[in-house]
C-alpha cells in the first residue's frame, strides 16, 4: 500500500535513480491499454476522457496502444492548457501522428461519443477536493453511459492519501493502478489491477530527494527545545542552530548556568535558558517537562550532556513523563533502551552507541538492516542509525541513507543531524523526518566537498543545510 503523496516521492527518486517520469508514464499507458484489451475486443469503440495532468498523459499513452481499435480522445480543456511537459509531448505525438483528438473547452458541450470503453484520466494523484468542471459534469455523462469504465490510477474524484471519493466522482468498473495500491481502492469494489511500472526498487529503500521533498517545509515554523551542555558545549549550540537552519522559528537552548553564557557567545541566533546547576540531575526534570509541555513542541535531548550518573537519572525521569515529540542522542540515548515512556522518540545512534542500547554491533549498518529494524521495533521508537550509511527504521519500514562524506567522521556532525530532525519534525512523521533529515545533513556535507574536502567541519556545514534542504544540492 502506498499514499499518493509518498508515490511522488518514489517517483522523484526513481528519476534521481535514472529511470525519468516519461518512461513510466509510457508503462502506465502500456498496463492501461492492456486492461482495455481484457475487456474489450479489438474493433470496439474506446473513448478516452483525459484531464490536464499527468493522469491524462498515461491515458495519451494508452491511445498508441490501441491501434486495434476505434479510439477517440478527448482532452478536458486546450491542449495549451496541459499542465506538464510529459503529458504534453504524448498529447502532441497524438495530433502530430493523426489520431482523433478533441478538445472539449465547454463543459456544456461535453459530447461522449456512443463507445464500449471509457478511459477515465481525469484525475490522479493530484486531485484535491471534489471534482470541479468541467470534470464533474464528464463524471456524470460517463456514469450515464452504457459503457466498461476503465479508471487510469484511481477513478477521478479519488484522494489517494485518504481514501475518500468524492460524491461526483467516477465510478469504476475497473482500475489501473501503477507501482502499488493506494489506500482505500480496494474497497471502492472495482475490479483492481496493480501495475509493475519500473520503478526500481531501491526509489523506496534508498533515501533521496523525494524522501526530502516530502518533509521539506514550506514554511517558518517550530520551536525545538534544547536539553543539552554541561561537560560540552559545542553540541547543544550546532543542533539549536542546524534547527534554525532547517527552518525552525527559534531554538531554544536549556543548559546548565556554569555553561549557558558561552553557549549563547557561539550565537546570538539562540535562546539559552540556564538552569542552576554545572549539569543536568534530577532536580531540574520537572521544570524541563513542564516548559517542554507548554511549548507544545520537539525536544532534543542528548547534546553535550555527558555521563554522569545523576545526569543520567534525570534523563530518565525527563522520559518517564515526557509524552510529546523528541529527537535523543548521544549521552541520552543509553537510558532509551529501559524506560517507561509515552513520548514519540527518534533515536539517532551512531555504531558505537548503538551497540551500547542492545543493537547489533555491526561492520557495515547498511548489511546490518534487518537486525537494525528488529531492533527498533522492539524499541518501539524510530531509530536513525548512522554511519558510512545511515539505516532509518521505524521497526517496520527501513531505508538507507548514503549521502555524506568521510570528512564528516568529524565531531558535531551528529549533532546538526539531531537538529535537522527536529525542525522536519514539525511537518513530517518520524520516520520520514529522519529518512529526510538524514539525507539533508549528508548532502550539506557534499556540498562541500570540493572547497573544504576532509578539513570540513560541522559548523561549516550550517550554511549548507537549506540549499541541501531547499534545493540545489540534489545531483
Ligand atoms: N509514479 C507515478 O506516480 C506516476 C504517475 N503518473 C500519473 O500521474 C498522475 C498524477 O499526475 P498529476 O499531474 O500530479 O495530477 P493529476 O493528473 O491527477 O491532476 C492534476 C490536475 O488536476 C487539477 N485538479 C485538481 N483537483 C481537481 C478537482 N477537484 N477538480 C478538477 N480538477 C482538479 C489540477 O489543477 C491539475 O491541473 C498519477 O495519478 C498517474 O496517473 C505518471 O504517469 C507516471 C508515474
Ligand atoms: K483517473
Amino acid at each position: 500500500m502506498i499514499t499518493g503523496e509518498r508515490m511522488a516521492a518514489v517517483d522523484e527518486n526513481a528519476a534521481w535513480l535514472g529511470v525519468p517520469r516519461k518512461q513510466l508514464m509510457e508503462s502506465s499507458g502500456h498496463a492501461v491499454a492492456r486492461v482495455v484489451r481484457d475487456v474489450a475486443d479489438p474493433g470496439a469503440t474506446v473513448a478516452i476522457v483525459a484531464g490536464r495532468g499527468n493522469n491524462g498523459g498515461d491515458a495519451f499513452v494508452a491511445a498508441r496502444f490501441l491501434d486495434e481499435y476505434d479510439v477517440t480522445t478527448l482532452l478536458l480543456g486546450r491542449a495549451e492548457a496541459i499542465g506538464t511537459e510529459i503529458a504534453r509531448e504524448n498529447w502532441d505525438a497524438l495530433e502530430r501522428a493523426d489520431y482523433d483528438v478533441r478538445q472539449v473547452t465547454d463543459s456544456r458541450r461535453f459530447d461522449l461519443p456512443d463507445c464500449d470503453v471509457v478511459v477515465d484520466a481525469m484525475l490522479g494523484t493530484g486531485l484535491s477536493g471534489d471534482l470541479r468542471e468541467p470534470a464533474a459534469t464528464a463524471a456524470r455523462t460517463i456514469d450515464d453511459a452504457d459503457a466498461t469504465v476503465v479508471s487510469v490510477d484511481v477513478p477521478s474524484g479519488f484522494d489517494a492519501d485518504d481514501g475518500d471519493h468524492a460524491d461526483n466522482g467516477v465510478e469504476a468498473d475497473h482500475v489501473v493502478t501503477f507501482h502499488d495500491a493506494k489506500p482505500g481502492l480496494e474497497e471502492l469494489g472495482a475490479d483492481l489491477t496493480v501495475a509493475d511500472i519500473g520503478i526500481p526498487a531501491a526509489a523506496e529503500r534508498f533515501v533521496g530527494p523525494g524522501d526530502v521533498s516530502l518533509a521539506r517545509p514550506s514554511d517558518r515554523e517550530g520551536r525545538p527545545y534544547v536539553i543539552g551542555g554541561g561537560p560540552y558545549t559545542g553540541a547543544p549550540a550546532l543542533a539549536a542552530q542546524a534547527a534554525l537552519r532547517a527552518g525552525a522559528e527559534l531554538s531554544f537552548v536549556a543548559a546548565p548556568a556554569s555553561v549557558a553564557g558561552e553557549i549563547q557567545g557561539y550565537s546570538e541566533d539562540l535562546i539559552v535558558q540556564p538552569f542552576e546547576s554545572e549539569h543536568l540531575t534530577p532536580s531540574q526534570v520537572d521544570d524541563l517537562v513542564e516548559t517542554a509541555e507548554r511549548y507544545d513542541d520537539v525536544v532534543v535531548l542528548g547534546p553535550g550532556l555527558g555521563t554522569a550518573d545523576e545526569t543520567r537519572e534525570a534523563v530518565r525521569r525527563f522520559l518517564e513523563s515526557y509524552g510529546g515529540p523528541a529527537v535523543v542522542d548521544a549521552d541520552a540515548l543509553a537510558v532509551v533502551p529501559d524506560v517507561e515512556t509515552d513520548a514519540t522518540l527518534v533515536c539517532t545512534p551512531n555504531r558505537g552507541e548503538l551497540a551500547r542500547m542492545g543493537g547489533p554491533e555491526a561492520e557495515s549498518l547498511a548489511a546490518a538492516a534487518d537486525e537494525i529494524e528488529s531492533f527498533a521495533a522492539d524499541l518501539g521508537h524510530v531509530v536513525l542509525a548512522k554511519g558510512a550509511d545511515d539505516v532509518i527504521t521505524d521497526g517496520d519500514r527501513t531505508r538507507i541513507n548514503r549521502s555524506g562524506t568521510p570528512a564528516m567522521k568529524v565531531g558535531g556532525t551528529g549533532d546538526l543531524l539531531s537538529g535537522i530532525v527536529a525542525a522536519l519534525l514539525e511537518h513530517a512523521e518520524p520516520f520520514e523526518a529522519a529518512a529526510a533529515g538524514a539525507r539533508v545533513n549528508g548532502v550539506a556535507g557534499e556540498r562541500l566537498d570540493e572547497t573544504k574536502g576532509i578539513g570540513t567541519l560541522a559548523s561549516d556545514m550550517l550554511d549548507e543545510i537549506p540549499p541541501a534542504l531547499w534545493g540545489g544540492g540534489d545531483e
